[in-house]
């Protein structure tokens, strides 16, 4: 009799427990939000037991399959993950109406956050909330470092730069040595910024810049894998379980290592370049402040620098090299280009930022580079409040997946849209399209849009158009084969190319340095 009892209670207990599981798996994963349930939401695909529409982000190239996905179903999709609800938009005319009337209601990303992390943590800019401490990171980001007075300021940091890297390729010219374009430009862009935000570039001697080029490589490398964490943060965050955790760990504290030191060399000899104009200055000041307009922390700081390190450095760097690809490709493209150059700056001096202005077809191809191969993708943000968009409503904290690369590959928006074609943005061959409907402005989304859109877009097409100037004015390329193999990283959440692209550069005109 007692073993009986015994029996039942222990099936009791095994029955409760599988009770509590099951109720907790249905909150978790199955039970849709309360909004969700009573409104029109946008269409969706068919999707899968448990899972909804998971499936569709395993892809190997999520933004073709995106881009497939909405060919088939609409520009316009209601989406679940598990029971995370998402519209995904594939339209410039949908994006345009989001951005115009929900800009703030969408303005906060809401990424996976790793506490106390400087990489993707708490302190982040990137990552930071639409509030109060995003807001005066915004204003001096625009007033002292990306904002086109800033940068005209700025601009003798950059000269320096501009000259080593015509050094770097002019040597490996003379020895008949190949270059990787992606290690020469990650070099220029990275120096740029480095120089803009602390004052100096990180030192080549002691290891210093290796180091910080090789963080930010491997920062982007897990930022690459980070969609899938985006889409899953809110089950993941549910169980408790938290993403690259290590890896972000570990990354942030190789930043802190090198960026503490850098702040305290930089504050032993604050009296010695202090001019109250820098980057490190301003943020040091406000660092300091009594009485600040907002308290930010040491952490901030750093955290900061690593943000614009990671967000400017990658982006700039392989779309360099994709354009030079495209380039050499387009044996046509690079010779107009070159009579370009040739007619304004000429032989006899290195092309200079001042320069950009006046070389319309450089700057074609850097905006077409970034149509056909946007390193991001995605806008990926999240609704904070419900709202109706068309005639649908979306429930608050929905994701929001802008799908730039379908966005700036639409046949309806472009002629010839998987054309390398620079001609495209030319003055010349937009007349008659003056009067192009505003909506048409979001057909062409690399930098993202609205008020948390890239504050550095100004700052990139000036690396990027200088980068790709030097290259041309100065060298010719030779590469093994008849074409740049234009194969993309399978996997990849950023476009990056699957083959770096490497070439033997052959001076051309040989440019006195002054
Ligand atoms: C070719 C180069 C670049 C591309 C294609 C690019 C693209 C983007 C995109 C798509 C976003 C997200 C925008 C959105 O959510 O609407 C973004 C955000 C951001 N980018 Fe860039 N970017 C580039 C260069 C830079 C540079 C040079 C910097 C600064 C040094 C920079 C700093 C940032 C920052 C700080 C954010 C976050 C802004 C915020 O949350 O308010 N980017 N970028």
């Amino acid at each position: 009799m007692a073993t009986m009892i015994f029996v039942d209670f222990k099936h009791c207990f095994i029955f409760i427990l599988l009770c509590i599981f099951s109720l907790l798996c249905y909150f978790l994963f199955f039970k849709k939000p309360k909004d969700i349930r009573s409104f029109d939401l946008p269409p969706s695909p068919p999707s899968l037991p448990i899972i909804g529409h998971f499936h569709l982000f395993l892809s190997l190239q999520i933004h073709k399959s995106l881009k497939k996905l909405s060919s088939k179903y609409g520009p316009f999709l209601h989406l679940c993950v598990f029971n995370v609800p998402m519209v995904l938009v594939s339209s410039a005319s949908i994006a345009y109406e989001i951005f115009k009337a929900q800009d703030v209601n969408i303005s906060t990303r809401n990424q996976p956050t790793n506490e106390g992390s400087l990489f993707l943590g708490s302190s982040s800019f990137v990552n930071a909330p639409y509030g109060d401490y995003w807001k005066f990171m915004k204003k001096l980001t625009i007033t002292k470092l990306l904002g086109p007075q800033a940068l005209e300021r700025s601009r003798a940091v950059r000269v320096d730069e501009v000259k080593r890297f015509y050094s770097n390729l002019l040597d490996k010219a003379m020895k008949q040595e190949s270059v990787e374009i992606v290690e020469e430009a990650m070099k220029l862009t990275n120096n740029i910024i480095c120089k803009m935000i602390m004052g100096r570039t990180c030192s080549e001697e002691n290891g210093e810049a290796d180091k910080v080029r090789g963080l930010v490589t491997e920062s982007g490398r897990l930022v690459k894998k980070f969609f899938l964490a985006a889409i899953l943060r809110k089950p993941l965050r549910k169980l408790g379980i938290s993403l690259f955790k290590k890896e972000l760990t570990g990354i942030s504290y190789k930043f802190d290592e090198v960026l503490e030191k850098i702040l305290v060399d930089y504050e032993e000899k604050v009296e010695e370049h202090h001019q109250g104009t820098d980057m490190m200055d301003v943020l040091l000041e406000a660092y300091g402040d009594e009485n600040p307009e907002y308290k930010i922390t040491r952490n901030h700081i750093k955290s900061f620098f690593v943000d614009l390190l990671i967000a400017g450095t990658d982006s700039s760097t392989h779309t360099i090299q994709w354009i030079m690809a495209e380039i050499i490709n387009n044996p046509n493209i690079l010779e107009r280009l070159r009579e370009e150059i040739d007619s304004v700056v000429g032989k006899k001096k290195l092309i200079q930022e001042t320069d950009l202005l006046n070389l319309p077809y450089l700057h074609a191809i850097v905006k077409e580079g970034l149509r056909l191969h946007p390193p991001i993708p995605f806008v990926i943000r999240e609704f904070q409040k419900g709202c109706k968009v068309r005639s649908f409503y979306i429930p608050e904290k929905t994701t929001l997946v802008v799908n730039g690369y379908a966005l700036m590959r639409d046949p309806d928006m472009w002629e010839d849209p998987e054309e390398f074609k620079p001609e495209r943005f030319l003055a010349s061959s937009r007349s008659g399209q003056d009067n192009e409907i505003r909506e048409d402005v979001l057909k062409y989304i690399p930098f993202g849009s609205g008020r948390r859109g890239c504050p550095g877009s100004n700052l990139a097409y000036v690396s990027v158009g200088i980068a790709i100037g030097v290259m041309v004015q100065c060298f010719d390329w030779k590469i093994e084969g008849d074409k740049v193999n234009m194969e993309e990283v399978p996997g990849a959440i950023t476009l990056t190319m699957a083959h770096r692209l490497k070439c033997i550069p052959v001076p051309r005109t040989l440019i006195p340095f002054t």
